[in-house]
């Protein structure tokens, strides 16, 4: 049987090293892309020194490919023509790279920066909402989900976009208490989108099951993610850091400070010139 070849983006950074042992397994090739150094391993990973941005390299990473994995790109804030080039034409690149290989299935590395200025107090939160970006970053995972949406429809590539909380060790406020993806249950999501079959076009939610939640789990639940994790076991520790102002950007935003004045890009840009 022809191994299962899984093309992951961004495989250096912070979720792609907590995910790699996660999600390999006899019968499976990882190719591990990033423009950053990878570990060689001994788990007989590929690795492509490439960015999401070359067109050719893409192309020639995505050969033989049964799943691409994008979590590539500028994880955080940043000005305007990086975000451009690096997170929504990389995305354009990398999806147009798998449909040009015949790749079937796509899992995206969205973000709740895509729907930050929803206020939890409304409300759980529908996760697949219509677009309320924070910030550049959050306007550049809107992008990606469109892309997405237009390989699932145009194309029939089977699109999963994922708006992950926070995927970390462990959370590390008041906020990612609600946020928070686990390791764990981070490979355990992504195992359902890519085994749920013809799931077409979907946006999920990317948490755990957070005793203290905002955003419903059900449609990643309807792919056959079952979460094992909850950020609980954290909460004495975390609530004995102090209470966090319920009126502040932290508690009040989906995306926490980002909605705030700290991340206003465009402003510290405009001051800069
Ligand atoms: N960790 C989280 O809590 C979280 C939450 C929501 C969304 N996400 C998304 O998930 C993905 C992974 O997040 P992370 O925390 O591992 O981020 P990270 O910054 O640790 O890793 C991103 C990786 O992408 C690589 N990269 C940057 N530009 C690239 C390019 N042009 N070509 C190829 N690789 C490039 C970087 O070198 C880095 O290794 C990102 O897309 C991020 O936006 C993460
Ligand atoms: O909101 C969050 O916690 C996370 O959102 C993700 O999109 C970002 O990549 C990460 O840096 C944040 O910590």
């Amino acid at each position: 049987m022809k191994p299962q070849r899984i093309l992951i983006t961004g495989a250096a950074g912070g979720m792609g090293r907590l995910l790699r042992p996660r999600l390999a397994r006899p019968g499976r090739v990882l190719r591990l892309l990033d423009i950053a150094p990878i570990d060689p391993g001994d788990d007989g990973a590929e690795i492509v020194r490439a960015s999401v941005t070359d067109a050719d390299a893409m192309e020639a990473a995505c050969r033989d490919v049964d799943v691409l994995l994008h979590l590539g790109g500028l994880s955080t804030e940043h000005c305007w023509e990086q975000i451009l080039e690096v997170n929504i034409h990389g995305s354009y690149v990398a999806l147009d790279a798998a449909r040009r290989a015949g790749v079937a299935r796509a899992v995206l590395a969205s973000s709740n920066h895509a729907i930050g200025y929803l206020r939890p107090e409304d409300g759980d939160i529908d996760a697949a909402a219509f677009p309320r970006p924070d910030t550049h970053y959050g306007v550049s995972k809107v992008a990606l989900e469109a892309l997405g949406s237009l390989y699932a429809d145009r194309y029939g590539m089977g699109v999963v976009a994922v708006r992950i909380g926070s995927c970390f060790e462990r959370p590390k406020d008041a906020r990612m208490l609600r946020t928070w993806l686990s390791p764990d249950d981070g490979a355990r999501l992504f195992e359902a989108c890519f085994a749920a079959p013809a799931p077409g076009f979907r946006v999920v939610w990317g948490a755990s099951d957070n005793t203290r939640h905002w955003v419903s789990l059900e449609p990643a639940r309807a792919l056959g993610y079952a979460p094992q994790d909850d950020s609980e076991r954290f909460a004495a520790e975390i609530d004995a850091q102090g209470e966090p102002d319920p009126d502040g950007f932290l508690m009040s935003y989906l995306g926490g400070t980002w909605c705030g004045p700290d991340w206003n890009t465009a402003e510290k840009e405009a001051s800069a010139r």
